[in-house]
């Protein structure tokens, strides 16, 4: 018998044959392949929000043909394959078959199932006993299988996690396509944004017609919604409006479809539109300066914006994708919805294909700026989607989203902003190649990823722990409410929440209509202040068993309309909200329109009073978890190069408590370890006098009562102020921060 040596062993052969044993064994038929008539879970408000606020899934591509081509022609020269081809085209098989990827899709997961989605990534390598495979497993919430399309990614998605309607309430919605260059990630997005167009109509109305009972006037068309748009696309620290049309060098605007996208166009002509620098303005509102909005009317406006922006798009050769995206596109559709504060905003976001230093070979110089800057703003990305999808699993874990550090991140703040009392979602899609060639790459992908999809940490039982919050009653915090004491609350507030619809604007706006048109008979007679007067429900039958105030807080803005309008119990009350087109005299209908529309505004008062509550509660809780931490070590606090300091520190100040430790490190510590640092480097010495200055300005403060819960009730921690660009002193901070993420995660 030949004597095989490890040398003599084909690696595709063996990596091959290995891939198809361990699938045999590990892979049930039901995850190679997408049951046909298996529907995608319905969508249900109770089960998105009972769901977490950050859905992560992993999607892999089916083999291009040009892929497929080459693999099977290496099959083919590959000597030990021989036989299995010849026996292949006897049998009639397509060589196709022989075709194994390197990615497997174990698990697929499923909402409202308890499994996770599970891929494994097989990864080649070469060891001294010849070729070698390792299995490594990744787990998300979903993971899709290649021959999943694009609208079952979408319905497992965006409609499993009631994305439109959470947008059309006034929330936040974001999907992010992260992944290697030519893993398939404006492929999905492309998909879902034109799904988006379809639906987001029709779901407009539906919502409407569901809160007021009736399908006409409701929605888009009626103007109690305004839909707009805006397409950028992000290039290191600049933005670019994918809608305006691109100037040519001569001051001509280029015509979309002009092929003015290949590298060295690139760097020759860059860039072509004006860049647009992205500032947070006072109010906190981030937008792309001069950036141009476009109001949406229907479905078929919205998907052509997208046609046309997509051509737009900024795409140049890489080594693995002819046309690959060099930039992150950022499709935003906001909703206005007459009388509500909060303006909701759907993000859809291709970002720019992540690459290793391999694929970077052929690039231009300026192509290889663009993708550290890419790399970097990733980078930064995955510090904030972690922090955020550990935020979303608790209400009480200690967390600081770093949205600053980075103009991607800074402009996706609505998503990432734990201060804002909308509600948001965020779904981020890992996509991976099914090329084995590709798998170190695909494993980089996932374990960048996995992570996310953080399994909520468990409650502290000690009552006396900042992190427990259950079993506690506090009137300020309606995560701790029964159902009783959440009925209770809805009583008690009915007056404050008509007090302070009566100061509105629209309640003004509505009395100078009233007046105007001094509408007659039956209720027209009314004026606002008798209009608020009456408006009235039941608040046993808006929080049933088991209702807590928790529950009621995850309530998107749109159904907590709809319930206080069910709950109204007296006949009348309801017949005039019940009042449709056609049923009454129009000077009657007019008058109940406006009475309606008064209801509404009362029982969003409401939702917001409860939403600020929740949002004061848990930043409270979140301070409290910050002090709670009882050893904080000295280089925590000071860093590890600044020895020096520390020795004065005894001279200067005498012992201090760990919370005014801590508050000093809040509020100085970046400065002056940077002061430290730059006086170390210019050779200047002055530690201690450094030191002492901030020391006693921070004394100054502390002893005039201004202390750390003041400046963060204030909604702005001493380290976010810097905003946009000084984000990069952060980073201290922010590590403490990790660590403090990490024990309480173990906690
Ligand atoms: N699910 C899919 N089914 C069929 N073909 C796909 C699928 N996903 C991607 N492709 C094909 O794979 C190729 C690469 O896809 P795509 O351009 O979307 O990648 P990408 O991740 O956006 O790359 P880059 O970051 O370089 O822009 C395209 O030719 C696309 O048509």
């Amino acid at each position: 018998m030949p004597i095989v040596r490890p040398t003599d062993i084909d690696p595709l052969t063996y990596q091959y044959s290995s891939i198809r044993k361990w699938r045999a064994s590990n892979l049930s038929p039901s995850t190679t392949t997408t049951a046909p008539n298996d529907p995608p879970p319905s969508p249900t408000t109770a089960h998105a929000r009972a769901s977490k606020d950050a859905l992560i899934a992993f999607r892999t591509r089916p083999f291009t043909p040009t892929e497929l081509s080459t693999l099977i022609s290496e099959i083919e020269v590959s000597h030990a394959s021989e036989t299995a081809i010849a026996a292949a085209r006897k049998a009639g098989y397509p060589l196709v078959k022989d075709v194994v990827p390197g990615v497997s899709v174990a698990c697929d997961g499923g909402l409202d199932a308890k499994q996770r989605g599970k891929m494994v990534v097989h990864v080649p390598s070469m060891k001294w006993t010849g070729p070698a495979l390792t299995h490594k497993p990744f787990e998300a919430d979903l993971a899709f299988v290649p021959e999943a399309d694009n609208e079952e990614v979408y319905q497992r998605t965006v409609v499993s996690q009631d994305m439109l309607n959470l947008v059309l309430s006034g929330g936040v919605g974001c999907v992010l396509a992260y992944g290697q260059t030519g893993s398939g990630k404006t492929w999905t997005m492309e998909g879902i944004e034109h799904a988006v167009a379809r639906d987001l109509f029709d779901a407009a109305d539906a919502l409407d017609a569901s809160n007021t009972g009736t399908g006409k006037d409701t929605g888009v068309g009626s103007g109690k919604l305004e839909l707009y748009a805006t397409f950028i696309e992000l290039l290191g620290k600049n933005a670019y409006d994918l809608l305006a049309d691109p100037v040519t060098a001569s001051g001509t605007s280029t015509p979309v479809g002009a092929d003015t996208n290949n590298a060295e166009a690139e760097e020759d002509v860059e860039p072509q539109r004006p860049a647009l620098p992205i500032y947070e303005d006072k109010l906190g509102l981030v937008r792309p300066s001069a950036v141009t909005t476009h109001p949406i009317t229907s479905p078929s406006s919205l998907s052509t914006l997208i046609t046309r922006a997509l051509a737009h798009r900024r795409t140049s050769a890489t080594a693995k994708n002819a046309r690959s995206s060099r930039s992150h596109a950022i499709l935003s559709i906001y909703v206005r919805r007459k009388g509500w504060g909060d303006e909701g905003v759907l993000m859809l976001v291709d970002l720019a294909g992540s690459e290793r230093y391999e694929d970077l070979k052929k690039h231009s110089p300026a192509l290889m700026a663009q993708s550290r800057a890419n790399n970097k703003s990733l980078l930064a990305l995955k510090e904030c989607v972690r922090a955020k999808a550990l935020a979303g699993t608790d209400d009480d874990v200690f967390v600081h989203v770093p949205f600053r550090s980075d103009k991607l991140t800074l402009l996706l703040k609505p998503i990432f902003d734990l201060e804002s009392h909308q509600h948001t979602k965020l779904i981020v899609i890992a996509h991976v190649s099914p090329l084995m060639s590709d798998a170190s790459h695909s494993s980089s992908t996932l374990s960048y990823a996995a992570p996310f999809s953080i399994v909520a940490p468990q409650q502290s039982t000690n009552p006396s722990s900042p992190m427990s919050n259950t079993n506690k009653f506090d009137d300020k915090d309606p995560r701790t409410w029964s159902t009783e004491q959440t009925v209770n609350w809805v009583k008690e507030t009915m007056g404050y929440a008509k007090e302070r619809y009566l100061a509105s604007e629209d309640a003004q706006m509505y009395e100078a209509q009233i007046s105007k048109s001094a509408v007659q008979g039956g209720d027209a007679g009314m004026n606002v202040e008798e209009m608020v007067a009456k408006v009235d429900w039941d608040a046993q039958l808006l929080c049933p068993e088991p209702m807590t105030g928790r529950m009621l807080a995850r309530m998107y803005g749109v159904e907590w309309v709809r319930r206080c309008r069910d709950a109204v119990v007296d006949a009348d009350l309801k017949k005039s909200l019940d009042l449709k087109s056609g049923d009454s005299a129009s000077s009657h209908l007019q008058s109940a329109k406006i009475f309606g529309e008064i209801f509404d505004g009362v029982a969003l008062q409401m939702y917001f009073e409860l939403n600020d509550l929740v949002v004061k509660a848990r930043n409270r809780t979140r301070t409290g978890a910050m002090k709670s931490r009882k050893v904080i070590k000295e280089d925590d606090i000071y860093g590890a190069a600044d020895s020096e300091v520390m020795k004065d520190r005894a001279e200067t100040g005498g012992p201090i408590t760990t919370e005014e430790a801590l508050d000093f490190e809040l509020k100085y510590g970046n400065l002056v370890r940077k002061e430290v640092e730059d006086s170390r480097r210019e050779r200047k010495g002055g530690f201690h006098d450094i030191y002492s200055r901030w020391r006693s300005q921070w004394r100054r403060e502390w002893d005039s009562g201004e202390r750390a819960e003041e400046s963060r009730d204030g909604r702005a921690w001493p380290d976010d102020t810097a905003g946009g660009e000084g984000g990069g002193e952060d980073e201290g901070a922010e590590d403490e921060v990790k660590s403090t993420n990490e024990e309480t995660a173990v906690a």
